[in-house]
């Protein structure tokens, strides 16, 4: 059987989570999670499941985009895809009329992701394996034949990202018996959304410190002394030697970032999230150098677009934790480029996740990267979210605040058809509900 990929469809799924300001932060007050979904049908039966994440507006123009890849896609054969994913990802990524919406950036590059998850998926899943974290991508030479080097050769080749792979590989059992009894450490935004009232805030975290969490994040950057406020009664109830970052999204401008992050550093932020433009690395670096003497260092990558850009942040000293997104940029691929570079240059990989099935895409890179690349834990934990994991059929396991790895095969991108229903906007009747009102 060839596994021939004979259709293609994507769907709009939204989440009203603005309605009690889950996932609101300094810039984006009201977001309703979403996913653009995609779903790849083959002769043999099997299907693949992948997603991008929105914020709800928008998610239609991500459908299209999707739209408007299929016919790279459908006709191909997994074996085809597979035998040259870095050719297949090209291919994606360079269409010589399409690559002109991005290239490997914005709507165009959400939408590769989104297709790309799935084929990721369906590959896993027609090998019957767990991946595509570690069990997957066993063979170095495979996995570097996934990454499309291009653009990054000057600070790593394909022969040093296969020496890294190469080198990684002693003690990876025992790493990969460590992640199955214990996990991989994670911290919580579910705590101190910037729409949470200082109520709902301190009674989350007096759950989160119950169930054994010891990392939290809060947004920040809309008003310095609600900030100083918040973040005081956070560090109050988490006590001193738990772990406090924070999170502006993008909130201000360079000088501004260095002012108001010295006026917060009272309550030992270990990194400062975003602090300015995603697109400005020079400015990163700026404010990178002005707060290393407090102790905070700067921490980026959600809305990073592509490879290239990381490249830039590492080479300028830009960031000091480096934030990959199983979504915004091109899917495994080019995620694996950017954990390589990122050993490299020796900044840990705390990954963003949360949103719809982040946190399910998302550990499967970690896992990845701690038994197949950095080998290491220290400065490393991976975002959590406690949002809208009951809609997927394999949802993320997390104990004691550590991630478990996944069990069933494929990249944990299923949804429950019911819930993508209910959910599709606008016609599921969640939308039609909420329209009316
Ligand atoms: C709009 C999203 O909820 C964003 O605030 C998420 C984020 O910045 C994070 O999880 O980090
Ligand atoms: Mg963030």
């Amino acid at each position: 059987m060839l596994q021939k990929i004979i259709g293609l469809t994507v769907r709009d799924v939204r989440f009203p989570t603005s309605l009690e300001q889950h996932g609101s932060d300094a810039m984006h007050t009201d977001p309703d999670y979403s996913a653009v979904y995609v779903v790849i049908d083959t002769d043999c039966g099997l299907k693949g499941f992948g997603l991008t994440f929105t914020l709800g507006k928008g998610t239609e123009i991500v459908v299209c985009a999707v739209r408007a890849l299929e016919g790279l896609v459908v006709g191909k054969s997994l074996q085809d895809i597979v035998s040259n994913f870095r050719g297949f990802y090209r291919l994606l990524t360079s269409d010589g009329q399409m690559r002109w919406l991005g290239p490997e950036k914005g709507v165009i590059h959400l939408a590769t992701a989104a297709v790309l998850n799935a084929v990721w998926d369906l590959w896993a899943r027609a090998e019957g394996k767990v991946g595509p974290s570690y069990q997957a991508l066993m063979d170095p030479k495979q996995i570097i034949s996934c990454i499309d080097f291009r653009y990054i050769t000057d600070v790593l080749t394909e022969e040093e990202a296969l020496d890294i792979l190469m080198n990684a590989n002693e003690g990876k059992q025992q790493r990969e018996d460590q992640m199955l009894s214990h996990g991989y450490p994670a911290y919580t935004t579910s705590c101190a959304w910037l729409g949470y009232s200082d109520q709902q805030l301190k009674q989350l975290c007096t759950d989160a410190l119950q169930n054994g969490w010891t990392r939290f994040k809060v947004k920040v950057g809309a008003d310095l002394e609600d900030d100083i406020r918040r973040c005081r009664l956070i560090r109050q109830m988490i006590g001193p030697s738990n772990t406090l970052m924070i999170d502006a999204n993008q909130r201000w401008d360079v000088g501004e970032a260095i002012s108001w992050v010295t006026r917060l550093a009272e309550v030992k932020p270990l990194w400062i999230e975003e602090p300015t433009s995603p697109d400005d690395i020079l400015g990163h670096a700026t404010i990178s150098k002005a707060l290393a003497p407090l102790g905070i260092g700067v921490a980026s990558g959600e809305q990073c677009h592509n490879r290239v850009m990381f490249k830039q942040f590492l080479q300028a000293s830009a960031l000091q934790f480096v934030q990959i997104d199983s979504c915004r940029l091109g899917s495994v691929n080019e995620n694996l480029a950017v954990l390589l570079m990122a050993h490299k240059f020796k900044v840990p990989v705390c990954p963003h996740a949360g949103g719809v099935g982040l946190c399910e895409l998302v550990q499967h890179l970690i896992l990845f990267d701690y038994i197949c690349v950095s080998a290491d834990l220290s400065g490393r934990m991976c975002e959590y979210v406690d949002h809208l994991h009951e809609h997927f059929s394999s949802p993320v396991v997390i104990r004691n605040a550590h991630y478990m790895p996944p069990k069933d095969p494929g990249y944990s991108c299923e949804m429950l058809e019911s819930s993508v229903q209910r959910h599709e906007y606008p016609e599921g009747n969640v939308w039609k509900i909420e329209n009316k009102k």
